[in-house]
Parts: structure tokens; sequence; C-alpha cells
């Protein structure tokens, strides 16, 4: 279970939010939604442990190690001189160490993770080589490796085309059927209503934080629509 308990985010001492309460429950598929700049990645980040909160705290059971993170692909460096298997390889890090070596089980976690998201005749392709989606599926390769019980994920389908984008679902509703918890940002209302039993939505400093189903039928009640957000044109 992840506590946020009266939560703030912002930076340099600026909050973007009201004091956020609540629990995500182990095993819950939560999506995170909100217009541009309602700080949901800013959330995100906080939750990971890499930005600290203004005031208030989040409470985990498991130790940051143990939680996944796969970023925005524009906060991403797709230059780096790295191969595909080499950055899929990163995923053991938290674990091992960097400089532990890979062993025979983990060099099959790896390749089952490869295989898991179809990059398994790319293993050796230099990142900079990659297409969008083929780059988004070694992110996804890569936190299969890493295994945490806890995954957060910041936008994973934005930029993707639509075919990648739900292949991508359905490695995260597999995900979600191994008991993980995850929590992802996401603009698309459709793909948060079929996938997404849990919502917390952030609207102009204010939350809303409940089933996915509850949150959506109070913003259809309360025009203008409180969930603001682009429709894609992909209905997985
Ligand atoms: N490093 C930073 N320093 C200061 N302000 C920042 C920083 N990063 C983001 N912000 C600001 O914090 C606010 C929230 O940003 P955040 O990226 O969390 O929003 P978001 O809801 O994820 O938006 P989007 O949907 O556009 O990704 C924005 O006003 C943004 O300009």
């Amino acid at each position: 279970m992840i506590s946020l308990e009266n939560l703030v985010t912002g930076y340099r001492g600026q909050a973007l939010s009201q004091p956020i309460s609540g629990q995500f429950r182990r095993g819950s598929l939560t999506a995170i939604m909100g217009v541009n700049g309602a700080g949901k990645s800013t959330l995100l980040k906080t939750i990971a442990g890499l930005l600290p909160p203004i005031s208030g705290g989040v409470r985990l059971e498991q130790d940051a190690k143990q939680i996944a993170w796969l970023p925005q692909q524009s906060e991403i460096d797709h230059h780096f001189p790295l191969r595909v298997i080499e950055a899929v390889a990163m995923g053991s890090w938290p674990a091992k160490g960097m400089l532990s070596g890979i062993g025979r089980r983990m060099r099959n976690r790896i390749d089952d993770a490869l295989e898991q998201v179809g990059l398994q005749d790319l293993a050796g392709r230099a990142i900079n080589q990659l297409s969008g989606g083929q780059f988004q599926r070694m992110l996804f390769a890569r936190m299969l490796v890493q295994d945490a019980p806890v995954m957060l994920l910041d936008e994973p389908f934005t930029g993707i085309d639509s075919q990648t984008s739900a292949f991508l679902l359905r490695v995260i509703d597999r995900l979600h059927a191994q008991g993980k918890t995850i929590l992802t940002v996401l603009h698309s209302r459709p793909i948060v209503e079929r996938h997404f039993p849990a919502l917390l939505y952030l609207h102009d400093g204010h939350y809303h934080w409940g089933e996915t189903a509850d949150i959506l039928l109070q913003s259809d009640e309360r025009p203008p629509s409180l969930v603001r957000c682009a429709v894609e044109d992909f209905h997985p």
C-alpha cells in the first residue's frame, strides 16, 4: 500500500495542490489524470522519492528500490550509446547494483522481458536506432526486468502508435493480474474507462479520488465537465 498523508507537492516551496490524503491499495491499478500542468508528473516523482514534498508525506510499505519508474519519453536521452539489451539489463541495477554482472537467471529474465514486449530480434540494436514505439517497448522490458511490486508510469502512450499502445496496455493488464500496484499518468478517457478501476483526478488545485466510474459520473453531472481530456482515436 502507498499512503499519501496530507501530501503537498511542488517546486521550491511553491505548492501545486491542496493537501492530498488517501491510499493506493496493494494490487490496485490507478489512472492519474488532469489538464497539462495540473501536477501529475510532480505527484508521481514525489511518490517515487525523486522530489521532496512541500509538506505532508508519502508512506510506502516497501523501500524505494522496489519502485519501478517509467519516465515520460521527453525526459530520456535517446542518444546515449547503449544497445537495447544493455538498457533492458539496467532494470536489474536497483536490486543487484551496477557492477554485479549478469548471471544466467538474470539473462533469462532479460530474454523473457524482451520477448514479452516483442523486441527479441532487436536486442543488439543501438537505442538511438529505435522508433518511438520500439523505445517505449524497451522501457517496458526494463521495468519487467526490475519486477518491482510498485510501478509508476508517466504517460506511457503519449506519442506512441495505437497498435503499440494496445500491446503495452495488455502488458499493464497482465502486471495488474499478477498483483502489482500500478499508478499511470494518462490523458485518454476511453483507456481509463476501460482499463483502470481507480482514478485520481487533479483539477484546479483540488483532487477527486475513487472508483473510476464514480469520478467520471460526478464529472459528467457537473458541467463543464470535470474531466476535460483528449479523446484519442484509439479504443483498445
Ligand atoms: N523542475 C521544475 N521546476 C519548477 N517548476 C516545475 C518543474 N517541473 C514542472 N514544473 C511546473 O509544475 C507544474 C506541474 O508540472 P507537471 O509536469 O507535474 O504537470 P503535469 O500535470 O504532469 O502536466 P503534463 O500533462 O503537461 O505533463 C507546471 O506548472 C510546471 O511548469
